[in-house]
């Protein structure tokens, strides 16, 4: 908000504004960039001073991204299933608890097959009262997979342009991987997309919290279309266990052959000659091997349209 705009609010709501918690949405596609948003988000609010909470919604049965949340932030845990599927209730007494813990701003990762308006209609409730400023929806892009979305089902890609649609903020991520000509027609096809959305370029979702506290929620967000996961859209998680060590050249050569439909994979898995299972994240073509220096179970969720359908190498479903 400008000053301007700050100083034409009445005095009275400026100072109920101030007692009130802000709270963002993100949102983005598997895999683009929210929870490196998040831990960003949640640094810079501890600098200025805010005590931040966080409720995060995750598509598979193990939260993994939650280990990315220092332990002194509250954080609540929305797993397997989408935070807009799963019924506002829950969201609402996840809400409340973060309340009560006294949190100045809070940060909802949504998981990335959900529709982000139903996210934000769940937090909409007449319980909060004056308790809630709800800023809006930040939508998170993955810059080559939004350059590369044709190739994606109609229903996803429905979900990836609702996400870009309905955002206030839309933040065009992993620019170090796109040349200066992929980046501007990003930029511009988003843009038209979006008309009344801030853009920022991004790498590693470090976008300045000051500007993300710029937005506000649109009057008008238009139609929504509908993509509930498990009513319209395809995709859905499964939780595998690699038992037995596996060689990372295989592995990899293994994550090549996947269909483009699995859009995500992340997890533990035990590669040959370490000691520890390694964290091991998979997303639009790109893998990360992110050593552990503890034992952790070798679970991996994989999430896309039909993952029951892939062979994984030396798995047991859990
Ligand atoms: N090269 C590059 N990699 C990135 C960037 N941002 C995130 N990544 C990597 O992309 C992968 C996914 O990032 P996350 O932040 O976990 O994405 P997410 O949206 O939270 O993923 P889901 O919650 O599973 O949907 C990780 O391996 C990140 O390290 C970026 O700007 N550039």
């Amino acid at each position: 908000m400008t000053l301007g705009g700050i100083l034409r609010i009445p005095l009275f709501y400026r100072e109920r504004m101030k007692d009130m918690t802000e709270v963002y949405i993100f949102s983005g596609f598997l895999g683009s960039g929210k929870t490196s948003l998040l831990t960003h988000a949640i640094r810079q609010a501890k600098e200025e001073g805010l005590k931040p909470g966080v409720i995060m919604n995750e598509l598979g049965q193990l939260a993994f991204d939650s280990a990315a949340v220092d332990g002194d932030v509250p954080l609540r845990e929305i797993l397997d299933g989408c935070i807009c599927c799963t019924g506002a209730e829950k969201t609402e007494a996840q809400v409340q608890t973060l309340l009560h813990e006294g949190v100045d701003i809070i940060f909802i990762e949504t998981t990335g097959a959900a529709h982000p308006v139903e996210a934000l209609d769940s937090i909409h409730s007449p319980l909060f009262g004056d308790a809630l400023d709800i800023r809006g929806i930040v939508t998170i892009a993955d810059g080559r997979r939004w350059l590369g979305r044709e190739s994606m089902s109609p229903q996803v890609r429905m979900l990836f342009l609702e996400q870009i649609r309905h955002a206030s903020v839309i933040l065009l991520n992993k620019t170090d991987l796109m040349t200066d000509a992929e980046r501007s027609k990003a930029v511009s096809e988003l843009q038209a997309i979006n008309q009344g959305a801030l853009l920022l370029e991004t790498v590693n979702g470090k976008a300045p919290l000051g500007y993300l506290r710029k937005m506000s929620v649109p009057r008008s967000r238009g139609p929504v279309q509908q993509t509930a996961i498990g009513k319209q859209l395809p995709i859905s998680s499964r939780l595998v266990s690699i038992d037995e060590p596996v060689e990372r050249e295989a592995f990899e050569a293994w994550v090549k052959s996947l269909p483009d439909s699995i859009y995500r994979m992340k997890g533990y898995v035990k590669l040959e000659g370490h000691r520890y299972p390694t964290l091991f994240q998979y997303a639009y073509g790109m893998v990360q091997w992110i050593p552990e220096s503890m034992n952790m179970p070798c679970n991996l969720v994989i999430i896309g349209e039909n993952p029951g359908a892939v062979t994984v190498p030396g798995n047991t479903d859990v």
